[in-house]
């Protein structure tokens, strides 16, 4: 069997990234910090995924075992010097911490002269999440691991989609996860062109397809989540039975086409486009998905930001004179969220309370056009609570 390093045992890792491993015949070593999920996967080497679906159809998962990336770093270097593929699904923020690992496992495979190939694959929703991690990797690398890496060594961006809710079971193991999935990987950018994994679409030119999937799935699902928020819903379900919360939710996808079209017109219609968002609504309705508001809402600081799902298309409508007013509401909405148990939310609502607003919001959006910022500040103060 081939070896797959996975950072990463939460919902889309073993609910999506471990499945479709395990199905191209790879045997998946996942690395995570929580004891309890990597013990149960040292016990079992298995695990069973659940689709939401009528059928409550299940998939068998084997062929895994976990490292405690805080207890016992050298193994994951030793596993990483070993794989034919890494991939992440860990969350941006937490990239530039494991860029050390992979580092150092790269520099073994440099000094164990292993001329195999690898591919290193950020899952995060972000653009450029790969290229991101390359950046924070190269930091610990010497100029010799550096010309290693460019010549063995890939960072193919990917866009991975599958709505894996957060999961409350007595198995620690066990994922339910909605039928539908897609993951897409840069092949121009890989550097081990010896396999392509099944189930996966790989293209050539990722950047419409991931933008496509960040601001309609993304923004879509966070309109709902903030503005569910802002109403006192607890599940997204729950929320889209809100006329106006369906209705936040459409305006922003006319937005989120207006700005697709003109980016990409070369690659979708506006039939595809409307065929696909009618499918995301019900992909958030399935009645079969639980989801709270608190994870789709999570790290609020994060989703504020320039490239994000909401500044990014923002701008990019605003610089072509289309409308945007939907994705603005939405940012008051963001501002307005408040969750003691997210630390980002915390650390947002402290910022409020005692910064400046127009330097807040240009610290946490790093936006600097005055009517954009203007505009933002009043959206913040009419749902400021
Ligand atoms: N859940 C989804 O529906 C979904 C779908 C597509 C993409 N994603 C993306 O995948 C990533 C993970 O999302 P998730 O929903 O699986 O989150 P999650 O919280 O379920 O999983 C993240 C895992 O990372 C682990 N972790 C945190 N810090 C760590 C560290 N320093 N070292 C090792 N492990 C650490 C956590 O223990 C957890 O098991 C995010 O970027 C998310 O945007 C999620
Ligand atoms: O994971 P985040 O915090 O970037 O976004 C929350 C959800 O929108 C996200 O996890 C979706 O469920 C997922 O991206 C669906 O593919």
């Amino acid at each position: 069997m081939k070896k797959a390093v996975h950072f990463g045992a939460g919902n889309i890792g073993r609910g999506f990234i471990g499945e479709i491993l395990n199905k191209n015949d790879f045997e998946v070593t996942f690395v995570d910090v929580n004891e309890a999920i990597i013990d149960e996967l040292n016990a079992r080497h298995g695990y069973t995924i659940e689709l939401a679906n009528d059928a409550h159809e299940k998939i068998e998962i084997s062929a895994v075992s976990g490292i405690n990336n805080a207890k016992n770093p050298d193994e994951v270097v030793n596993a990483v010097a070993q794989a034919d593929v890494v991939t992440t699904a860990i969350g941006p923020n937490i990239l530039p911490f494991i860029a050390e690992l992979i580092a150092k496992g790269i520099q073994k495979r440099r000094t164990d002269n292993v001329d195999a190939p690898l591919d290193v694959i950020a899952c995060e929703n972000m653009i450029g999440g790969s290229e991101f991690l390359h950046e924070k990797v190269d930091a610990f690398l010497s100029g010799e691991d550096k010309n290693y890496v460019s010549a063995f060594v890939g960072f193919p961006n990917a866009a991975v989609d599958r709505i894996v809710p957060g999961q409350h079971h007595d198995d620690v193991l066990y994922v339910v996860v909605e039928p539908f999935h897609e993951w897409v990987i840069d092949e121009s950018q890989l550097k081990n062109t010896t396999f392509k994994l099944d189930g996966v679409h790989y293209a050539t030119d990722l950047e419409p397809f991931i933008e496509r999937k960040l601001f309609s799935v993304n923004s879509g699902h966070a309109t709902v989540a903030y503005n569910s928020a802002y109403k006192g819903y607890k599940t997204i379900l729950e929320g889209l039975q809100h006329e106006e919360i369906l209705a936040a939710l459409k305006a922003v996808q006319v937005e989120t086409r207006s700005l697709l079209l003109a980016k990409w017109g070369s690659y979708f219609t506006e039939e595809d486009l409307k065929a696909y968002h009618e499918t995301i609504i019900s992909r958030f309705a399935n009645p079969q998905i639980i989801d709270d508001v608190t994870r789709v809402a999570r790290t609020p600081i994060r989703k504020l930001g320039y490239d994000e799902r909401f500044i990014r298309p923002i701008r990019e409508l605003s610089e072509r004179g289309l409308t945007y007013e939907a994705h603005l509401d939405v940012v008051g909405k963001i501002f307005a969220y408040n969750d003691p148990e997210d630390a980002q939310s915390v650390e947002l609502q402290e910022k409020l309370a005692s910064k400046n607003l127009t330097e807040l919001i240009k610290e946490l959006t790093g936006l600097s056009d005055e009517k954009l910022l203007g505009e933002i500040e009043e959206v913040v103060k009419k749902y400021a609570k």
